[in-house]
């Protein structure tokens, strides 16, 4: 007991795998101070808490949880533009090309200014925290000194969070465009300054991010591809979310087969690759993604807003690809992870619907999504997304009973129906403390 520093006791509810959401009544678990889990029991009685305790150091701090207040594993968002926060929740009349020319482009390019970004960025992080984000995957903009503040913004939050700067050299607005040379030098220079931040920590990590094939060169995907491969971080970008995007792609790449070679084609798809999206993939484009071993980040919320289509994420978890979910701000105009399970939840039925021989996604897959599921697409799921010992206490204290709160409970209710409720139902004011390796970061 001496390591513990932290020690909770009470309901504590994580997944396990896509179809087991374990749900531990009486656990006890142990965190030490380096926020790491040392200890996770099952069915603790309430009578041997006092002995337990006595063996607890002074200093240690011990959380009793009430009846239906409950532990879980923080979300993970896997696809997040923070500059969009700015835009959130507008502009949603247009499909993805004409809105990233007459939204997206003219606020991104704002952020050439770091008064600007100052007052976006921080605003955004606090907002990802207190709705229980506790790692989430950032693009940035073009701009190396506001993409490194937005690094700075995380890295002072306490939040986990892997941050791109921004690749685009064609097909741009004359405004808001940079040359190769300059995108490469930027980049390579921004990797450096993240991995200096971060000093081995696992908490703040740059991630290169070519915009999508259709702004960037051939040149420049080859130059950021061997970047991600000397410093060996990941690579983040978009592809096939929409049907028009896709047209473009293969008019740009004529003698390439489909969009997914198109990466591949200038090695940008390896176990460390997310591509936000993946609405319209082929047999062979998933054959092709199972095999490099790339993730997908599900961004339901954008997908319906921009009307880019409904993504099949039962054909992709049946192909053995990672999937995790995305809020993709401002394409979707929700910023919590609650919403995307929601919205997950919803695109799942309507491809039930559709095709009559899928099932829609289930509680325990929509939870494991949301966070094991993204751990996994950040290589980081030996250190975050349950509560296995040796991992990082990286959690959310659920209150269902919290002020104001939107949840109502009845007679009739077990906490597995109430955990649902919060899935369905819940908001922040029901996530009342946030951990990130152990410790509290609730109150930026
Ligand atoms: N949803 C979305 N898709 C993109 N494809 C290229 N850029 C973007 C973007 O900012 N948002
Ligand atoms: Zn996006």
């Amino acid at each position: 007991m001496s390591s513990v520093k932290q020690l909770i006791y009470g309901t504590i509810i994580h997944s396990l795998s896509l179809d087991k959401l374990h749900i531990i009544k009486n656990g006890l678990l142990g965190v030490d101070g380096n926020g790491k889990i040392v200890s996770l029991q099952e069915d603790v009685e309430t009578e041997k808490l006092d002995s337990i305790l006595e063996d607890l150091a002074e200093d240690s701090k011990f959380i009793r949880l009430s009846k239906w207040q409950f532990i879980m594993p923080g979300f993970i968002d896997t696809h997040t533009h923070a500059p969009q926060y700015a835009n959130a929740g507008t502009g949603m009349d247009l499909p993805l090309l004409e809105w990233l020319d007459k939204y997206t482009f003219p606020l991104e390019q704002s952020f050439s200014s770091i008064e600007f970004a100052a007052k976006v960025y921080p605003r955004f992080v606090s907002h990802l925290l207190r709705n229980g984000t506790t790692t989430a995957v950032y693009y940035a903009t073009i701009h190396l000194e506001s993409s490194k503040y937005l690094a700075e913004t995380v890295k002072g939050s306490g939040q986990r969070g892997f941050i791109g700067k921004v690749n685009m050299d064609r097909n741009s607005p004359e405004y808001y465009i940079e040359n190769c040379n300059d995108s490469v030098l930027h980049t390579e220079e921004f990797v450096k300054y993240v991995l200096d931040l971060d000093a081995g920590q696992n908490l703040v990590q740059p991630i290169v991010t070519p915009r999508f094939a259709i702004t960037c060169s051939e040149k420049l995907m080859i130059a950021l591809a061997d970047i991600a491969a000397k410093h060996d971080v990941p690579i983040q970008s978009h592809l096939s979310e929409n049907t028009s995007e896709i047209a473009f792609v293969s008019k740009l790449f004529p003698d390439i087969k489909d969009y997914t070679s198109v990466y591949d084609h200038h090695r940008l798809l390896n176990h460390k690759t997310i591509m936000a999206h993946g609405v319209h993939l082929t047999n062979d484009e998933r054959d092709l993604l199972k095999q490099r071993n790339v993730g997908i980040s599900h961004c339901p919320n954008s997908n319906l807003a921009l009307r880019s289509g409904v993504c099949n994420v039962r054909q992709l978890l049946r192909d053995g690809i990672k999937v995790g979910l995305g809020t993709d701000i401002s394409g979707g105009g929700s910023k919590t992870i609650l919403d995307a399970m929601r919205s997950a939840s919803t695109a799942s039925r309507v491809i039930a619907m559709r095709d009559g021989n899928e099932d829609h996604l289930k509680l325990s897959e929509l939870v494991f999504l949301a966070t094991m599921g993204g751990a996994e697409l950040v290589n980081l799921q030996d250190i975050i997304g349950n509560f296995e010992v040796g991992k990082d206490f990286d959690a959310l204290l659920i209150d269902p009973c919290a002020e104001g709160s939107p949840i109502d409970i009845f007679d009739i209710d077990d906490i597995g129906r109430v955990f649902e409720k919060f899935i369905f139902l819940g908001d922040d004011r029901n996530i009342i403390d946030v951990f990130v390796k152990g410790r509290r970061v609730s109150g930026i």
